[in-house]
């Protein structure tokens, strides 16, 4: 059976050229059989993490009228505060059972300090994982950091609220869909229900390790590597047992190349010269799905 691999990134980020080697194949493998992972060693600080929960509670704590003074309008900011129901990321699906908070690295600034340091942080990580996808694309090391350059990638603050009423016929927390960018980070308490479809179309938990970040593959990536790296199915379910009368809380940092990035089959993904999607450029491709998401 298809696991999520746990990968300790300091072997990268501190390690000799062997090691370094051997990262980049764990997250070659990692890519391309399941489109996730768990990093340890992240250098992201736990604190940090703690404090920017805290942020995301108060925030989803404060009256939905003045969460609604900062609603989220339209797909070319995608900022602000999307409230329980109004997004269907799967569309054949009633509403999702979570409310979300948009950020933006300029809009970060306005919010609270702990978040645009862990913006940052997110950005910093973000990168390294990039240089490993490089190397273990055959590319050179800085390939896709500069085509993030302009650090266009979104955090978003997400709250799956208590139940009080029964859900409606196959409504779940988030409905089963697969990530438009890049990569995406993501970072979860421990309520649970995170599920991901492996090849073989099983669901299998993602549950929080303590300590690691996960690391995910967007469409954007599965198109770029002419589908060698997949960006996989994933969910929120709603908990079986006493856990649906809590709150789950999670943070994703979602990453986007520059807009006028041209996201054409790389070289070494193309197989007998065949290239499964037509060139788009980045912003073009996300305003087409955040379009269909809405
Ligand atoms: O809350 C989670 O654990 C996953 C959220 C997610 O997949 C998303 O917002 O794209
Ligand atoms: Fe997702």
């Amino acid at each position: 059976m298809v696991t999520i691999p746990v990968i300790d990134l300091s072997a990268f980020t501190n390690g000799n050229a062997t090691t370094r080697q051997g990262v980049v194949k764990q997250i070659y493998q990692a890519c391309h059989e399941i489109g996730f992972m768990y990093l340890q060693n992240s250098e992201i600080s736990k604190d940090l993490i703690e404090q920017v929960f805290i942020y995301s509670k108060s925030f989803f704590n404060l009256p939905l009228e003045v969460k609604q003074k900062q609603a989220w309008s339209d797909e070319f900011n995608n900022t602000g505060y999307v409230a329980v129901e109004r997004e269907r990321l799967d569309p054949n699906k009633p509403g999702d059972l979570k409310e979300a908070f948009n950020v933006s690295k300029q809009g970060a600034v306005g919010v609270d300090a702990c978040v645009v340091a862990f913006y940052d942080s997110c950005t910093q990580l973000a990168n390294t994982v990039l240089q490993t996808f490089a190397l273990a694309l055959e590319l050179p090391e800085d390939f896709f950091t500069t085509r993030h350059s302009q650090h266009n990638h979104t955090l978003r603050f997400l709250h799956y609220p208590p139940l009080q009423t029964p859900p409606k016929p196959a409504q779940v927390r988030a409905g089963e869909h697969s990530d438009y960018g890049s990569i995406t980070l993501l970072f979860q308490d421990r309520i649970g229900g995170l599920e991901v479809q492996t090849t073989t179309g099983e669901w299998i938990g993602a549950a929080a390790i303590p300590d690691t970040v996960i690391v995910n593959t967007g469409d954007l990536m599965q198109r770029w590597t002419n589908n060698v790296f997949c960006s996989t199915k994933h969910r929120v379910m709603i908990p079986k047992d006493d856990r649906v009368n809590q709150s789950r809380y999670s943070i994703a940092f979602f990453c986007h190349p520059n807009d006028d990035v041209e996201i054409a089959c790389l070289e070494s993904c193309q197989k007998e010269n065949s290239s499964i999607y037509p060139p788009i450029l980045a912003g073009e491709y996300l305003l087409q799905r955040l379009q269909a998401t809405y």
